[in-house]
Protein backbone atom coordinates (compact mmCIF):
# COMPACT_ATOMS: atom_id res chain seq x y z
CA UNK A 1 0.00 0.00 0.00
CA UNK A 2 2.46 2.44 1.31
CA UNK A 3 5.95 1.91 -0.26
CA UNK A 4 9.00 4.36 0.95
CA UNK A 5 11.97 3.72 -1.62
CA UNK A 6 13.49 6.53 -0.42
CA UNK A 7 13.34 9.15 1.69
CA UNK A 8 15.62 11.74 2.93
CA UNK A 9 15.43 15.02 5.40
CA UNK A 10 18.99 16.61 6.62
CA UNK A 11 18.21 14.38 9.69
CA UNK A 12 16.52 11.22 8.87
CA UNK A 13 16.76 8.99 6.11
CA UNK A 14 14.27 5.98 5.76
CA UNK A 15 14.98 3.17 2.65
CA UNK A 16 12.70 0.52 1.25
CA UNK A 17 9.92 0.47 3.81
CA UNK A 18 6.99 -1.15 2.93
CA UNK A 19 3.39 -0.87 4.54
CA UNK A 20 0.46 -2.68 4.19
CA UNK A 21 -3.48 -2.35 4.57
CA UNK A 22 -4.82 -3.03 8.05
CA UNK A 23 -0.87 -2.55 9.42
CA UNK A 24 -0.23 -0.35 12.31
CA UNK A 25 3.47 0.77 13.10
CA UNK A 26 4.54 1.95 16.48
CA UNK A 27 7.62 4.56 15.63
CA UNK A 28 10.46 4.41 18.28
CA UNK A 29 13.37 6.11 19.16
CA UNK A 30 14.99 8.45 21.64
CA UNK A 31 13.54 11.90 22.45
CA UNK A 32 14.66 14.03 19.45
CA UNK A 33 15.52 11.31 16.59
CA UNK A 34 13.59 12.48 14.68
CA UNK A 35 9.73 10.26 14.91
CA UNK A 36 7.25 13.61 14.47
CA UNK A 37 10.06 14.56 11.48
CA UNK A 38 9.78 11.28 9.91
CA UNK A 39 5.71 11.51 10.32
CA UNK A 40 5.45 15.38 8.85
CA UNK A 41 7.77 13.96 5.86
CA UNK A 42 5.41 11.43 5.25
CA UNK A 43 2.74 13.41 4.97
CA UNK A 44 4.98 15.85 2.96
CA UNK A 45 4.33 18.97 5.57
CA UNK A 46 8.04 19.12 5.58
CA UNK A 47 10.72 19.66 2.10
CA UNK A 48 12.29 16.25 1.86
CA UNK A 49 13.78 14.35 -1.23
CA UNK A 50 13.43 10.46 -2.68
CA UNK A 51 10.56 8.39 -3.56
CA UNK A 52 7.12 7.13 -2.32
CA UNK A 53 3.69 5.18 -3.52
CA UNK A 54 0.78 4.62 -2.53
CA UNK A 55 -1.36 2.16 -3.87
CA UNK A 56 1.60 1.97 -6.57
CA UNK A 57 1.39 5.72 -7.76
CA UNK A 58 3.95 7.71 -7.24
CA UNK A 59 4.20 11.03 -4.52
CA UNK A 60 5.15 13.18 -7.81
CA UNK A 61 2.58 11.76 -10.02
CA UNK A 62 0.35 13.66 -7.80
CA UNK A 63 -0.42 17.25 -6.84
CA UNK A 64 0.73 17.95 -2.75
CA UNK A 65 -2.89 18.37 -2.34
CA UNK A 66 -3.75 14.96 -3.33
CA UNK A 67 -1.22 13.38 -1.14
CA UNK A 68 -1.99 14.89 1.65
CA UNK A 69 -5.56 14.18 1.46
CA UNK A 70 -4.33 10.33 1.93
CA UNK A 71 -1.75 10.77 4.31
CA UNK A 72 -2.68 12.97 7.39
CA UNK A 73 -0.42 13.75 9.71
CA UNK A 74 -2.28 14.47 13.13
CA UNK A 75 -0.43 16.32 16.12
CA UNK A 76 -1.04 17.06 19.87
CA UNK A 77 0.13 20.57 19.00
CA UNK A 78 -3.20 20.77 16.63
CA UNK A 79 -4.90 23.86 15.53
CA UNK A 80 -8.17 25.10 14.82
CA UNK A 81 -9.49 27.80 12.49
CA UNK A 82 -13.11 27.87 13.07
CA UNK A 83 -15.65 29.48 15.21
CA UNK A 84 -17.18 26.41 16.78
CA UNK A 85 -15.60 22.65 16.50
CA UNK A 86 -18.37 21.66 14.79
CA UNK A 87 -17.29 23.88 11.58
CA UNK A 88 -14.22 21.72 11.24
CA UNK A 89 -16.01 18.62 10.13
CA UNK A 90 -16.97 17.64 6.59
CA UNK A 91 -19.22 14.74 8.06
CA UNK A 92 -21.23 15.42 11.33
CA UNK A 93 -18.94 13.63 14.06
CA UNK A 94 -21.90 13.45 16.86
CA UNK A 95 -21.99 9.47 16.44
CA UNK A 96 -17.92 9.20 16.79
CA UNK A 97 -17.68 11.51 19.65
CA UNK A 98 -18.84 8.74 22.26
CA UNK A 99 -15.82 6.72 20.93
CA UNK A 100 -13.34 8.94 22.48
CA UNK A 101 -15.45 9.62 25.72
CA UNK A 102 -16.61 13.29 24.39
CA UNK A 103 -19.81 14.91 24.69
CA UNK A 104 -21.42 15.64 21.40
CA UNK A 105 -22.47 19.52 23.11
CA UNK A 106 -18.46 20.07 22.77
CA UNK A 107 -18.97 20.52 19.41
CA UNK A 108 -21.07 23.60 19.88
CA UNK A 109 -18.04 25.47 21.49
CA UNK A 110 -15.09 27.19 20.16
CA UNK A 111 -11.70 25.13 20.41
CA UNK A 112 -10.03 27.08 22.60
CA UNK A 113 -13.16 26.38 25.23
CA UNK A 114 -12.20 22.95 25.35
CA UNK A 115 -9.25 20.83 27.56
CA UNK A 116 -6.33 20.06 25.79
CA UNK A 117 -7.09 17.00 26.02
CA UNK A 118 -10.63 17.25 24.85
CA UNK A 119 -9.48 19.23 21.86
CA UNK A 120 -6.51 16.68 21.36
CA UNK A 121 -8.94 13.34 21.16
CA UNK A 122 -11.35 15.99 18.87
CA UNK A 123 -8.10 16.61 16.71
CA UNK A 124 -8.29 12.90 16.07
CA UNK A 125 -11.59 12.70 15.00
CA UNK A 126 -11.20 15.40 12.75
CA UNK A 127 -8.20 13.84 11.21
CA UNK A 128 -10.06 10.57 10.85
CA UNK A 129 -13.17 12.51 8.88
CA UNK A 130 -10.90 12.98 6.18
CA UNK A 131 -11.18 9.13 5.66
CA UNK A 132 -7.35 8.94 5.00
CA UNK A 133 -5.82 6.07 3.70
CA UNK A 134 -2.98 6.42 6.26
CA UNK A 135 -3.03 8.23 9.37
CA UNK A 136 0.11 9.62 11.10
CA UNK A 137 -0.43 10.22 14.89
CA UNK A 138 1.97 11.66 16.96
CA UNK A 139 1.58 10.90 20.06
CA UNK A 140 -2.31 10.43 20.34
CA UNK A 141 -2.56 9.17 23.93
CA UNK A 142 -0.08 11.74 25.07
CA UNK A 143 -1.33 13.47 28.26
CA UNK A 144 -4.85 11.48 28.30
CA UNK A 145 -5.84 9.43 31.41
CA UNK A 146 -6.21 5.38 31.08
CA UNK A 147 -9.99 5.54 30.38
CA UNK A 148 -9.91 8.18 27.90
CA UNK A 149 -6.65 6.28 25.98
CA UNK A 150 -7.93 2.92 26.01
CA UNK A 151 -10.87 4.66 24.17
CA UNK A 152 -8.72 6.54 21.88
CA UNK A 153 -6.60 3.27 21.37
CA UNK A 154 -9.91 1.47 20.60
CA UNK A 155 -10.76 3.69 17.74
CA UNK A 156 -7.30 3.79 16.09
CA UNK A 157 -7.61 -0.34 16.17
CA UNK A 158 -10.81 0.30 14.75
CA UNK A 159 -9.41 2.28 11.67
CA UNK A 160 -6.74 -0.11 10.99
CA UNK A 161 -9.05 -3.24 10.48
CA UNK A 162 -11.17 -1.46 8.14
CA UNK A 163 -8.38 -1.28 6.01
CA UNK A 164 -6.06 2.14 6.78
CA UNK A 165 -2.91 2.28 7.78
CA UNK A 166 -1.38 3.68 11.19
CA UNK A 167 2.09 5.31 12.05
CA UNK A 168 2.09 6.60 15.63
CA UNK A 169 4.64 7.63 17.53
CA UNK A 170 4.72 6.94 21.60
CA UNK A 171 6.75 6.52 24.81
CA UNK A 172 4.17 4.81 26.32
CA UNK A 173 3.07 0.69 24.51
CA UNK A 174 0.83 1.18 22.98
CA UNK A 175 -1.99 -1.60 23.56
CA UNK A 176 -2.79 -2.35 20.19
CA UNK A 177 -1.19 -4.52 17.63
CA UNK A 178 1.86 -2.92 15.96
CA UNK A 179 4.98 -2.98 14.03
CA UNK A 180 7.80 -2.05 16.18
CA UNK A 181 9.69 0.94 13.80
CA UNK A 182 13.01 2.40 15.40
CA UNK A 183 14.76 5.36 14.38
CA UNK A 184 18.41 5.36 15.42
CA UNK A 185 21.58 7.82 14.09
CA UNK A 186 18.66 9.16 11.52
CA UNK A 187 18.02 5.69 9.96
CA UNK A 188 14.62 4.12 10.20
CA UNK A 189 14.77 0.68 10.30
CA UNK A 190 12.36 -2.64 11.48
CA UNK A 191 13.36 -2.27 15.07
N1 LIG B 1 11.15 21.58 10.96
C1 LIG B 1 12.32 21.18 11.44
N2 LIG B 1 13.45 21.39 10.73
C2 LIG B 1 14.64 21.03 11.21
N3 LIG B 1 14.81 20.44 12.41
C3 LIG B 1 13.73 20.18 13.16
C4 LIG B 1 12.42 20.54 12.72
N4 LIG B 1 11.53 20.16 13.69
C5 LIG B 1 12.27 19.58 14.67
N5 LIG B 1 13.58 19.61 14.36
C6 LIG B 1 14.68 19.03 15.12
O1 LIG B 1 14.78 17.70 14.66
C7 LIG B 1 15.08 16.83 15.73
C8 LIG B 1 14.02 15.74 15.81
O2 LIG B 1 12.79 16.33 16.24
P1 LIG B 1 11.48 15.46 16.38
O3 LIG B 1 10.42 16.38 16.88
O4 LIG B 1 11.21 14.73 15.12
O5 LIG B 1 11.92 14.41 17.50
P2 LIG B 1 11.08 13.25 18.17
O6 LIG B 1 11.83 11.99 17.92
O7 LIG B 1 9.67 13.28 17.70
O8 LIG B 1 11.21 13.66 19.69
P3 LIG B 1 10.17 13.55 20.91
O9 LIG B 1 10.08 12.09 21.22
O10 LIG B 1 10.84 14.34 21.98
O11 LIG B 1 8.87 14.15 20.46
C9 LIG B 1 15.19 17.68 16.99
O12 LIG B 1 16.57 17.93 17.22
C10 LIG B 1 14.45 18.94 16.61
O13 LIG B 1 15.01 20.05 17.27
Amino acid sequence: MLHIHSLQHALIQARDLHLDAGQGIHLQGPSGAGKSLLLRCLADLLPWQGEMELHGRSVWAQTPVQWRRQVVYCSTENHWWLPRCADHFLHDPRTDMDSVGLDPALLERAPAQLSSGQRQRLALLRALDRQPTVLCADEPCANLDDHSRARVEARLEAFVQRGGMLILTHHQKPSLPLTPWRIENGRVHHA
